[in-house]
């Protein structure tokens, strides 16, 4: 068996024997609040669907009134063991709690994975994605947030209207960043527990990037946010901070608090003045049942299920939902605009080092983060640059299953590499021009929705994509990558272009190319939502979460969404 064939089959292996673990044994269960006894025609004040990032917060905030009833509303069950611990966090992709969605073929794209379509794991479990992310604490740039507010019209969206909420969820376990300037941007009080992972092996990357002229900064979260660092986690004393174990477990025994887990939400209900009334769901045991709600239903089930679920119910584009014979409640542009991050991943093998010991309590991968732009002026990142410091093992488990390139690739790669440190750079186009959507595949709420991701239908997405991947190349030059004798990775695809020229840059982004996990857009802000994020055309009726986002913010998404729910949790109270 080759290489990248047996290391997919140990995972898989890992996974069945972990899912047999979690199901027999059910060990995270006394974290979380007990399943709740829901029958059919009960009555709370709010419905929240999907207990992810986004519900989990949304959750907590509402039932801080103790006269607010909250039923919660989640499609997966608790997270299981290796969600917990951060060294496991590769086997979550694909597994039981992975709702495991791939996109439609483009033909382009993806061209160098197996098959040739984007994997796209989202977390089917309390915390959703949170439950499953790679850890990385990241806010984006202030334009971000007055770029929102902008679209919005509505100033509440602003940066400096946003800060109080990042604050807010934040409970950061630094001192060194405690006795900076940039203390005034960091919270100690909140839910979500944030620190950093000191690794000694670190330093010399940090010092690569210094050489080529970039900033090395202590903190890329304050309002200046470029430069490179290493980055904050939401992970303490070894655990990691997903909304279900920060937001969630600390409140499990709230009276007010009702949490229905492993029940699929199928249709939100409106009555003649189009007011969102109830919703039917399927149960575990396949019972439906209808939940009225007396004041809100807030739909937090992430940039593929709201869309979906909201389709399914009637609002939507009105020439999809009349193919599909589905009445319509509202016409709106839901499942439109569907974005994320591209990056393209460059892999270099340095010195020679030996195997290191896995401690499931830390990150798996030390990294090296940089915000960058093209233009010395600008103080908005144009791309983002994520460096894995790993060994020879890790970069088979990332290329051939995290990445999924194929095993061409990976056996190559794997073999010129074996034994040696490697260094997997992911450039990240931080304002992608490419824009997707959603459709339904037809009425069915059991039937994944058709994922149409449009990656580099805006060329120059590719164009900026392979000139950042050049900028980074520059490592190559530095006196660290000299010494050891550094290999540039090249897969076979692009082996016949004159390296360093432009077709070869070209090349080598397409094939490396790797859709990151942001996904956001398909209910966004401005077009189906409004600044409140009440749903246009109808009454009661909110969506909360990464679909509402109308532009990619300059990072990761994961405290972005914390932050959006913190706020729709003050709208929602002062609204009702
Ligand atoms: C592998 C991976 C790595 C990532 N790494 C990072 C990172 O390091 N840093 C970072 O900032 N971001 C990261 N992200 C992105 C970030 O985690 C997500 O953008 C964010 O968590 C999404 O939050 P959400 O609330 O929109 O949706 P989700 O967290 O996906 O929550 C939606 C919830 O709704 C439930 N649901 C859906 N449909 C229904 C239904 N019909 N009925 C009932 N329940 C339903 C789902 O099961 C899920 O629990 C990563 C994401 C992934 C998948």
């Amino acid at each position: 068996m080759d290489a990248s064939v047996s290391e997919i089959a140990n995972i898989t292996w890992t996974q069945n024997a972990l899912h047999v673990l979690a199901t027999t044994l059910h060990l995270t269960s006394y974290l979380y609040p007990e399943q709740a006894l829901i029958h059919d025609g009960d009555v709370f004040d709010y419905i929240v669907v999907g207990a992810g990032t986004a519900g989990c917060v949304i959750a907590n905030r509402l039932t801080e009134d103790p006269t607010s009833k909250v039923l919660l509303i989640e499609a997966g069950g608790d997270p299981p063991i290796e969600s917990g611990l951060p060294g496991l966090m590769s086997y979550m992709k694909q597994s039981a709690e992975d709702w495991n969605y791939t996109s439609v073929y483009d033909g382009y794209s993806q061209q160098c994975h197996t098959p040739p379509v984007s994997d796209i794991p989202r977390g089917k479990m309390l915390g959703g994605c949170s439950s499953m992310n790679y850890m990385y604490y990241v806010r984006g740039n202030p334009y971000d947030y007055d770029n929102w507010a902008n679209i919005t019209n509505d100033n509440t969206w602003s940066y400096n209207n946003v800060l109080p909420y990042f604050i807010k969820s934040e409970r950061l376990q630094n001192s060194k960043i405690w006795n900076t300037p940039n203390a005034a941007f960091h919270g100690s009080e909140g839910y979500l527990g944030v620190t950093k992972q000191f690794e000694k092996r670190t330093n010399k990357y940090l010092q690569v990037f210094s050489e080529l002229g970039y900033n090395v900064v202590l903190d890329t979260n304050g309002n200046y946010t470029l430069g490179f660092t290493e980055p904050l986690l939401t992970m303490v004393n070894g655990y990691r901070q997903s909304t279900a174990k920060t937001f969630l477990s600390p409140i499990k025994n709230r009276s007010n608090l009702h949490v229905l887990k492993n029940t699929l939400v199928t249709k939100i209900n409106f009555d003649e003045d189009n007011n969102a009334v109830s919703i039917d769901a399927i149960k575990e045991n396949k019972k439906k049942i209808t939940i009225r709600a007396n004041k809100e239903i807030i739909v937090s089930a992430g940039t593929i299920n709201s869309p979906q679920l909201l389709m399914l119910s009637g609002i939507g584009p009105r020439k999809h939902l009349e193919d599909l014979g589905i009445n319509v409640i509202a016409d709106l542009p839901v499942g439109e605009n569907l974005q994320n991050h591209i990056s393209g991943i460059s892999t270099y093998a340095l010195e020679k080092t030996p195997k290191r010991p896995k401690d499931p309590h830390k990150h798996p991968q030390p990294t090296v983060m940089g915000f960058a732009t093209v233009d010395n002026l600008q103080t908005y990142p144009d791309y983002q640059s994520i460096n894995l410091i790993v060994d020879s093992e890790d970069l088979l488990q990332s290329c051939a299953f995290t990445n999924g390139f194929k095993k061409e690739i990976c056996n190559i790669f794997y073999k010129e590499a074996k034994g040696r440190e490697v260094m997997i750079s992911q450039t990240i186009v931080l304002h992608p021009k490419s824009r997707g959507r959603i459709l339904l595949r037809n009425i069915n709420p059991y039937v994944y929705p058709e994922i149409f991701t449009g990656y580099f239908s805006d060329a120059s997405d590719l164009e900026n994509l392979a000139s950042y991947m050049e900028r980074v190349n520059c490592v190559m030059t530095t006196n660290y990558f000299q010494e050891v004798n550094a290999t540039f990775l090249i897969p076979p695809d692009c082996a016949s272009n004159e390296p360093g020229s432009k077709e070869f840059w070209r090349c080598y982004a397409l094939c490396m190319a790797m859709p990151m996990n942001h996904y956001i857009g398909t209910c966004a802000m401005g077009s189906v939502v409004d600044g409140r994020l009440k749903v246009f055309g109808v009454q009661r009726l909110r969506v909360v979460d990464a679909s509402v986002i109308p532009n990619m913010t300059s990072g990761n998404t994961n405290v972005p969404i914390i932050m959006i729910a913190e706020k729709a949790a003050d709208f929602i109270k002062a609204g009702n």
